[in-house]
């Protein structure tokens, strides 16, 4: 995972001032060049790069930090702080982002072709049917052939229902229709994937006001292949000047995202991300927090996306000796034995991936 390099190099440059026998302006110079190369080389917008540096320089002045302050520390909160503020959207009003059981929700999803739209509609609807709602599935992609299929077929697995037409041609038309089935049967959250093009363009955007026009989205969620660098902003932008985005999923984030990508839709939409694609399969799907994600950007551990992770799967009985340990760092081996043997009962996938998660998260957190 190229973001991984990004954390590695990012590590890099604060051990640096650690191995500094006096830190000074030049060695807070020569750390914040390293940082800043590594960003730009992960995609980030130079602008945002650029007011992450000054930004550090603000809050760290050197020559006035209080004798016998650790620098290296106040170094490093300032960069994750700054890191933090480059990925914060500035909404303060989430109330568009929390979904109610037993209050109908219409959530729309935009975005190019194959950045995962499709997938992503039922992965959202998957981890929502997990925490107890109603989610329904309508597919108002016309533009794909075998479209209805994909959605058809990821919802048949996920036990969702879905909507959809092979004859209908007029998306916001097979929309419409889906929408009030769905409302009519009392579902929750009803998830309209519309299509993609392969670039920006014209007629896409009518399409999707045409879709947002005919079903009046609560929420409409850009989701962006984490994977194609420097072109992130410009194309988070087109969206969101043509409809009301309020959120942005990450996709691909397993493969070669190298995550500058995320920090510039964050900049150019000013939604928040809140998921990521972690995989192709329907449980590699991350809840996306800032804090955590540059925590673990810089190697310091993600305790709290473990929890997240321990819930999904360890039996609830289980769960509050489990947590309460590794919340006390009082990891013993039969604790270890209790949290393999549920991760076993997982798919082949999964287990690579939460079993790895949880070896990072726990030697993260043993390190420090
Ligand atoms: N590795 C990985 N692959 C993903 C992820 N999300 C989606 N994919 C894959 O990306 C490809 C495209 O995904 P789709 O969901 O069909 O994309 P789409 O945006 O709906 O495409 P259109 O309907 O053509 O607009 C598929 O092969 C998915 O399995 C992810 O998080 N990680």
């Amino acid at each position: 995972m190229v973001l991984n390099e990004l954390g590695k190099s990012l590590t890099k440059a604060l051990a640096s001032i650690n191995a500094a026998p006096v830190i000074d302006e030049k060695v807070l110079d020569a750390c914040l060049k390293e940082i800043c190369t590594a960003l730009l080389q992960s995609d980030v917008n130079v602008k945002q790069v650029m007011g992450l540096r000054n930004g550090v320089k603000k809050r760290v002045n050197i020559e006035q930090l209080a004798a016998g302050l650790n620098k290296q520390r106040v170094i490093e909160k300032a960069v994750f702080d700054e890191l933090c503020a480059m990925l914060d959207s500035g909404i303060t009003d989430t109330k568009k982002l929390e979904l109610k059981k037993n209050k109908t929700a219409v959530v729309m999803f935009v975005g190019l072709q194959g950045s995962g739209k499709t997938t992503t509609c039922t992965k959202y609807a998957y981890h929502y049917k997990k925490k107890g709602f109603k989610p329904a599935l309508v597919c108002a992609d016309t533009f794909r052939a075998g479209a209805f299929d994909q959605l058809k077929q990821n919802a048949t697995k996920a036990q969702i229902p879905f909507f959809g037409s092979y004859k209908e041609t007029d998306p916001a038309v097979i929309s419409q229709q889906g929408v009030e089935r769905f409302k009519t049967e009392g579902r929750d959250l009803i998830i309209v994937d519309t299509s993609g093009r392969h670039k920006q363009e014209e007629s896409l955007f009518e399409e999707m006001r045409q879709v947002a026009a005919a079903v009046q989205p609560d929420l409409v969620i850009f989701v962006m292949d984490g994977s194609i660098g420097q072109a992130a902003f410009d194309q988070a932008k087109a969206f969101k000047d043509s409809v009301e985005v309020g959120a942005v999923v990450m996709t691909k984030m397993d493969g070669h995202a190298k995550g500058g990508g995320a920090l510039s839709a964050v900049a150019a939409t000013k939604s928040p991300i809140i998921f990521l694609g972690t995989g192709e399969h329907m449980d590699q799907f991350e809840s996306f927090e800032t804090k955590r994600f540059v925590q673990r950007l810089l190697g310091k551990g993600d305790v709290s996306g473990l929890m997240d992770k321990i819930q999904d799967i360890i039996p609830e009985d289980k769960q509050p000796e489990l947590l309460d340990s590794i919340q006390k760092g009082n990891v013993t081996m039969r604790v270890l034995k209790d949290m393999f043997e549920s991760v076993l009962e997982m798919g082949p996938m999964s287990q690579a991936s939460v079993t790895f998660e949880m070896c990072r998260a726990l030697g993260a957190e043993h390190q420090q």
